[in-house]
């Protein structure tokens, strides 16, 4: 069953909003419809996130991410369509149910750590406990714990003032995972940090999911962001342009607006070996270095420079999957020249490819 699923899903603000729905659905553009006093921020979501997924939600200011994600958490209904979390339906809940779902099962991280500033980092992880009504020697225990998850451990009796940006986001993010939550909502949750600091949530949020498996639904304005930790990635306007993985986004966008914000991703970070090799036509492999399909291209070019024969990429059975030389590495740069994704399996199976063969 899928974590978070939603159907047909509409929030628009103003008088008159499901006439303004009823308008969408009928093919009147977006622009049409909010020049009749009405705001239109979630038009027509239909998707599911898998338990464990890491979804993430990108669409620049005003593209509904905030609205879709205060329905995800019942702070908002929507106008029209439905949303279930865990399978449970929310515009089924009153509003004591929600709060109770929410409490139960959701947990929020913001942008702007929302740190109380007189309780230390145990308190402020701990704080969240409290409202769930867990004993003190309880709460300070588990806080303590994800204090220690987020390597914040040394800096338990702190105050936020005494902490660095990245500092106050890891306990944000500790506070989330004391609750111990299935789904963690994060808002913008590294936004405000520096690039390097940034980055190191990034890899830290990867490093805990690998061990906790939460859903998480990522919010961000940076497809560069997006793509680095997103297991999947929903580019939204309002309605959803695209959904797919980074790779499949970035090899095929949509449309021009999707193709717009693909222009400056760092290609070579999200496209692995896999999404660039070639076929290896009757090619003998046998001889040849081996990668992981999923290594990034930046981490080819030396293997690459340094084999005179094409490297060979391999699934996590060793199987042989396809071959990557300089030339596909330079040709997967090109948006316009990459390869389909599944294109270089087929051919493998179809037999020799010229453009495949060694130098
Ligand atoms: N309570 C509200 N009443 C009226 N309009 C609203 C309300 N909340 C949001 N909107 C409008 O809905 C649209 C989407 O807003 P939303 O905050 O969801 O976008 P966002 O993608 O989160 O933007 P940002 O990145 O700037 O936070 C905007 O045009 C906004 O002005």
């Amino acid at each position: 069953m899928p974590a978070i699923e939603v159907e047909s899903l509409y929030k628009v603000f103003g008088k008159g909003a499901r006439g303004a729905v009823a308008q969408l659905k009928a093919g009147v553009p977006r622009e049409e419809v909010n020049a009749r006093n009405v705001t239109a921020a979630v038009i027509d979501h239909t998707w599911a996130i898998e338990p464990g997924e890491i979804f993430v939600v990108m669409g620049l200011s005003g593209s509904g991410k905030s609205t879709l994600i205060r329905m995800l958490n019942g702070l908002i209904r929507p106008t029209t369509g439905t949303i279930r979390i865990g399978g449970v339906e929310l515009g089924a809940l009153s509003h004591r149910e929600i709060r109770r779902l929410r409490r139960e099962k959701i947990s929020m991280v913001f942008q702007h750590f929302a740190l109380l500033p007189h309780r230390t980092v145990v308190e402020n992880v701990a704080f969240g406990l409290e409202i769930k009504g867990l004993k003190k020697t309880e709460r300070l225990e588990r806080a303590r714990e994800a204090v220690e998850l987020v390597g914040l451990g040394g800096h338990e009796d702190k105050l936020p003032a005494q902490l660095s940006g990245g500092m106050k986001q890891r306990v944000g993010l500790a506070r989330a995972l004391a609750a111990d939550t299935e789904i963690l909502l994060m808002d913008e949750a590294f936004s405000a940090l520096d690039p390097l600091i940034r980055q190191e949530m990034q890899d830290q949020l990867l490093d805990l999911q690998g061990k906790l498996g939460k859903t998480i639904v990522f919010i961000t304005h940076d497809l560069n962001e997006a793509m680095r930790i997103g297991d999947r990635i929903a580019i939204c306007d309002g309605q959803v342009k695209q959904l797919g993985t980074a790779e499949e986004i970035l090899m095929h966008p949509a449309d021009d607006y999707v193709a717009e914000f693909t222009a400056d991703v760092d290609r070579t970070r999200v496209l692995t070996a896999e999404a660039v090799m070639e076929p290896f036509g009757s090619m003998d492999t046998g001889e040849l270095t081996t990668v992981e399909s999923d290594v990034p291209v930046n981490e080819l070019y030396e293997p690459v420079l340094n084999s005179d024969a094409p490297l060979l990429v391999v699934d996590d059975n060793a199987d042989p999957l396809g071959v990557v030389t300089t030339r596909s590495i330079i040709k997967s740069l090109s948006p316009e020249t990459a390869p389909e994704p599944g294109s270089v399996t087929d051919g493998a199976a179809r037999g020799p490819e010229q453009e495949a063969q060694p130098a």
